[in-house]
């Protein structure tokens, strides 16, 4: 008989006081439920002082921002748990630390990252954090790399697969990135005026058969242990510091798709930015989301590139032209899954505040428009961008 029940503010702070390896675990004595993402409960501990001291998340049995009718394994805080411990021990300085994890309970107690800020919420305001996207850079190459085939014996590698399998929370990508798009789905929510280019993207060939290609690869190419979601609200940042939360959609997928998630999320952004500034400051702001792009490839590739020639284990795919040779694919798959999130996220049910907090609604329309054209560009002309400057004179290009 499992023992889950779904947590009050006061089960919080008592599980915190026994789990939370705080040496002065008494002092916590209030909690107060923060959760804002769509699946979950999350509650920060406070001592008596009111400072905010560590955090309990647990998993609710549905979908959050849905309900009950939506129900969801309890299973994807073992996932999300263990995906953390794993890129903690490859990337410490750029993931959240698990303090704690209960199967039973769905819950997991974790640092405390109030001295920081959802990195979504500084792009909306227009502030930047110069050295983020290098460090997410360099989360992504440790993680991955250190995942992979080139440095995993295939037997402990293959063992990972299994117990990283996750097909519930990979299902709900796989539908509502790939499909629920590209059909006229109920789960779809986008502004009626924009229902002639949402249209077109059902009947576009071309496109149709790259999303199919991306979808298959997100299904099959189980290349490293991915985080699943490293979107800007799963990321804190503060002056120099930058920390990847929420790794539930963790599994061993296409490298590519957490590199193109993280970029498709500044891409959101640039498309989002002349509703949210004015004008001089959004275009500067652009400039800026553009070479963003730039180091967050470059830093990635550089630093696995690195890691392959230093540390590779395989010695067939250590061989010294490969990893280019891969990186080229990995980019490729990058800039696919880059425009699918473009699209998922303007189309399907799941939206990002950088576009929804546009007050001006016809302003807001014109920069969903552009971010539903770029993402399309962007998905047809992957297989033809080979390079970093040919992906940006791409974006430039699309307006
Ligand atoms: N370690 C943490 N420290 C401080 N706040 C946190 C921490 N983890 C999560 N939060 C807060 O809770 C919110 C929701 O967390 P998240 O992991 O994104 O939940 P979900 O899985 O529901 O998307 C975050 O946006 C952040 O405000
Ligand atoms: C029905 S889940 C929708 C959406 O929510 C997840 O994001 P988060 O956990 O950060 O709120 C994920 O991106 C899913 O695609």
């Amino acid at each position: 008989m499992s023992q889950y029940r779904t947590f009050t503010a006061a089960d919080a702070v008592e599980y915190a006081q026994r789990f939370g390896g705080l040496s002065d675990a008494s002092s916590l004595v209030t909690a107060e439920e923060v959760g804002d993402g769509n699946l979950n409960l999350v509650f920060k501990i406070f001592d008596r002082d009111g400072n905010s001291r560590i955090v309990v998340k647990q998993a609710l049995p549905y979908v959050r921002c849905v309900g009950e009718s939506w129900p969801l394994t309890l299973e994807r805080a073992r996932l999300e748990a263990e995906t953390l411990v794993e890129h903690y021990r490859h990337c410490p300085q750029h993931t959240v630390k698990v303090v704690h994890y209960d199967a039973d309970l769905a819950v997991m107690v974790m640092e405390d990252l109030s001295s920081h800020r959802i990195w979504r919420g500084e792009l909306v305001q227009g502030r930047d954090y110069p050295q983020a996207t290098r460090q997410l850079g360099e989360y992504l190459a440790q993680t991955l790399f250190h995942t992979s085939d080139f440095y995993l014996h295939p037997h402990e590698k293959k063992a990972r697969v299994i117990r990283f399998t996750n097909p519930e929370m990979c299902e709900i990508t796989e539908d509502l990135f790939f499909t629920d798009p590209y059909e006229d789905h109920p789960r779809n929510d986008y502004p009626a005026q924009l229902e002639a280019d949402v249209a077109a993207l059902r009947h576009d060939e071309r496109l149709r058969n790259e999303v199919a290609g991306l979808k298959h690869r997100f299904f099959s190419h189980a290349e490293a242990h991915l985080h699943g979601d490293i979107h800007s609200g799963s990321i804190f940042v503060a002056e120099g510091s930058l920390k990847a939360i929420d790794a539930e959609f963790g599994y061993f997928g296409p490298v590519g798709f957490d590199v193109g998630t993280a970029l498709g999320n500044l891409l959101l952004n640039y498309c989002a930015l002349p509703g949210l500034l004015a004008t001089r400051e959004a275009a500067d702001g652009r400039e800026q989301r553009l070479q963003d792009v730039r180091t967050l490839w470059l830093t990635f590739a550089e630093r696995f590139q690195a890691l392959a020639t230093e540390k590779s284990r395989d010695r067939t795919l250590a061989w010294p032209d490969y990893v280019g040779t891969y990186l080229k694919k990995v980019l490729t798959d990058s800039i696919g899954y880059c425009g699918s999130e473009l699209i998922r996220r303007t189309v399907g049910m799941s939206h990002v505040a950088d576009l929804e907090t546009i007050k001006d609604e016809a302003m807001r329309i014109d920069c969903i428009r552009h971010a539903i054209s770029l993402g399309k560009t962007l998905i047809v002309a992957a297989p033809h961008i080979d390079n970093i400057d040919t992906l940006i004179a791409r974006i430039r290009q699309n307006g």
